[in-house]
């Protein structure tokens, strides 16, 4: 480091440490009166970057600095990451016509500390990259417009190779991607430019997102619904809804809610869960077979055409009185090809609205009926994420529960099933939004290269190909096939799940099969025992998650083991369930299998053998 970095960092360093001391002298909060102390809620964290820019009609550069929290330390500005303006620092349409001159990132050292700086510079460098403080002049003047990367320079920053071979991504993502996997996190420090510009996006149109797996949908999605609600925006929401798959996915996510929402203006939720809650459903249930009517629009047409007849003549009618007129009526919406097996299937029905409650297949006919006849609290914006998943009838269901815009985040090559909506044209449809294109994310966060080229030969028509991937090529997946090895199939996935708990003994294993009970009872006869949020614990302090691909969704680990791919539902065409089971893994992925693996993956792994 040369003796003006070296001066540079200290300053910034000072600037830090007068930055924490003012966050935490207000923390300790205000005496309001006699009685009342006030408290804001601040987050400790250091400096985030600073940003040099001229705005349009202004004689001079402004400086200020980008935080989780604004403060302003004697006349040096430090503004929200939520402010308009950080969007010079994140956003990816400032360039130099912007008025932006150069961005500087800082590497967050132990605790709160900053422990290195790195440049960009947008314009050809004009001289100091800031006015404080202020570089001797030998050192004023660049060329071009260059990054320069001030740690020391025996250990150069990895995160510039990064920002070398991938001209997109923030320094430092790679070695965030490398930590072992954890619950979701606020991603401040390497939210990169295409997912700032879609968390930041006007919150008065409606917004659709469509990225392969691991494109950072989820982080999107989270961030989006932080950055809504914040105060330090114009006209913060206060009431989102963050809708994702499961409970389980509601727990990873909540630490990002918890860190950047303001408190009380998010709710964190899953499509079930609305449901139970609006219909008062018993929370265990069963559950029949699935029936494609059960939720599809033309059902809705029929239950929505049902209620607005029968409230002419029943004005105080109730949904369960409309469930028993609905297994009555001849008026149903139904197209003709599949009336016949869709009044099999309504014959099949609980006749009273309560049974009707105890199975989890008929909570959206249920829903749907209380939607349209009792008014419901509704959401400033909703925020859906794995949005493929979602079938006709609950879209429907959701128009009712949304006063403001949408926010629709998803992949529609993971759908996991044929009753889902085929696409965006589909939901947007259904929501009466404006037709139009989805945007886009194409970086690849989550899964190495090797694992996701590999998943990729699930897809048609598509080569699932991210723009680029951040973790590089990795190792290829590991097929194991238990009968040429001798083994059990489920012994040899615990045995597989076992070795990869002990190399990642600080990260997260996962065992993902259809076959979930099987390999539960053989894990239990052998010494292992289950935990909350299907987790097991086993000999020698070894873990792992066994889950089905539905239960895994938007979930991530460092290592998976999926069991007899062949055994996953597909449908023609179409392999979501197998494709979201393979993307769930970071950097190593075993196939452990005894039967015929699915046609594509024979296909690809014939074609790689033969390069
Ligand atoms: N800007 C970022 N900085 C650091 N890590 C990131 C960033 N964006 C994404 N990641 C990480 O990449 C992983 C994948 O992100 P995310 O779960 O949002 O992807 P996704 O598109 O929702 O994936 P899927 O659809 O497969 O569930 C997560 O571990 C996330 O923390």
């Amino acid at each position: 480091m040369s003796e003006q970095e070296r001066v540079v960092l200290e300053h910034e360093q000072d600037v830090n440490t007068a930055y924490l001391a003012n966050l935490e002298r207000r923390s300790a909060g205000y005496q309001i009166d006699d009685r009342v102390h006030w408290r804001p809620r601040i987050t400790m964290g250091p400096l985030i970057g600073r940003v040099r820019m001229r705005y349009d009609g202004d004689a001079a550069d402004e400086e200020f600095y980008v935080a989780e929290t604004a403060a302003d330390l004697d006349g040096t500005e430090v503004i929200s990451w939520a402010a308009p303006a950080a969007a010079a620092y994140y956003g990816k349409r400032f360039g130099a016509e912007s008025g932006l001159r150069i961005r500087r990132r800082f590497a967050k050292g132990a605790g709160h500390a900053i422990e290195a700086y790195a440049d960009e510079w947008v314009v050809p460098a004009d001289g100091p990259a800031f006015s404080t403080p202020v570089a001797p002049a030998s050192e004023r003047v660049a060329t071009e417009p260059a990054v320069s990367d001030h740690t020391a320079p025996e250990s150069p920053s990895p995160a510039v190779a990064v920002q070398d071979a991938l001209p997109d991504v923030v320094p430092g993502t790679e070695q965030e991607l490398r930590k072992p996997r954890t619950s979701l996190r606020a991603l401040l420090r390497t939210l990169q430019p295409e997912q700032y510009d879609l968390v930041a996006a006007s919150p008065t149109k409606p917004l659709t997102i469509q990225g392969y797996a691991g494109t950072g949908k989820t982080v999107v999605a989270t961030h989006r619904a932080a950055w809504l609600t914040h105060t330090d925006r114009e006209q913060p929401l206060r009431n989102v809804a963050l809708i994702g798959p499961t409970t389980t996915w509601g727990r990873h996510i909540r630490p990002v809610i918890d860190e950047l929402a303001t408190p009380g203006t998010v709710t964190i939720t899953s499509l079930p869960e609305v449901m139970r809650t609006i219909i008062g459903a018993p929370e265990r249930n069963a559950s029949s077979d699935d029936f494609i009517d059960a939720y599809s629009a033309p059902l809705g047409t029929t239950l929505a055409k049902l209620v607005t007849k029968q409230r002419k003549a029943d004005p105080g009618l109730t949904p369960q009185r409309a469930y028993e007129v609905f297994l009555r009526t001849n008026e149903v919406s139904i197209p003709v090809s599949r009336r016949t097996e869709f009044l099999q299937w309504r014959r099949t029905l609980p006749l009273s609205y309560e049974a009707a409650l105890g199975d989890r297949k008929l909570w959206p006919l249920l829903t749907y009926l209380s939607v349209l006849l009792e008014p419901q609290a509704t959401y400033d914006h909703v925020i859906i994420d794995e949005a493929q998943d979602l079938r006709p009838l609950e879209w429907l269901i959701l128009a009712h529960l949304n006063s403001g815009t949408w926010t629709l985040v998803g992949d529609v090559h993971q759908r996991r099933t044929s009753h889902a909506t085929r696409g965006w044209k589909e939901i947007r449809k259904l929501l009466g939004l404006p037709t139009g294109e989805e945007e886009s994310l194409l970086g690849g966060y989550r899964t190495t290269r090797a694992i996701i080229d590999f998943a990729g030969c699930l897809l048609t028509g598509t080569k699932g190909h991210r723009a680029y991937d951040v973790l590089g090529e990795g190792e290829p997946p590991l097929i194991l096939n238990a009968m040429q090895l001798d083994r059990e199939l489920v012994e040899l996935a615990i045995a597989e799940a076992a070795r990869l708990s002990a190399a990642h003994p600080k990260g997260k294993v996962a065992v993902i099969t259809p076959q979930v009970r099987p390999v539960g009872s053989y894990a239990k006869r052998h010494g292992w025992s289950e935990g909350e949020d299907h987790y097991w614990s086993g000999p020698d302090g070894r873990r792992f998650t066994l889950l089905t691909s539905e239960e895994a969704r938007g979930l991530e680990f460092d290592a998976v083991v999926v069991v007899e791919p062949s055994d996953f539902k597909a449908m023609p065409g179409d392999n979501g369930p197998l494709y979201t089971a393979l993307t769930r893994a970071n950097l190593e992925l075993v196939i452990v299998h005894e039967r015929v693996l699915p046609p594509a993956i024979v296909r690809h792994l014939r074609k790689t053998a033969k390069r």
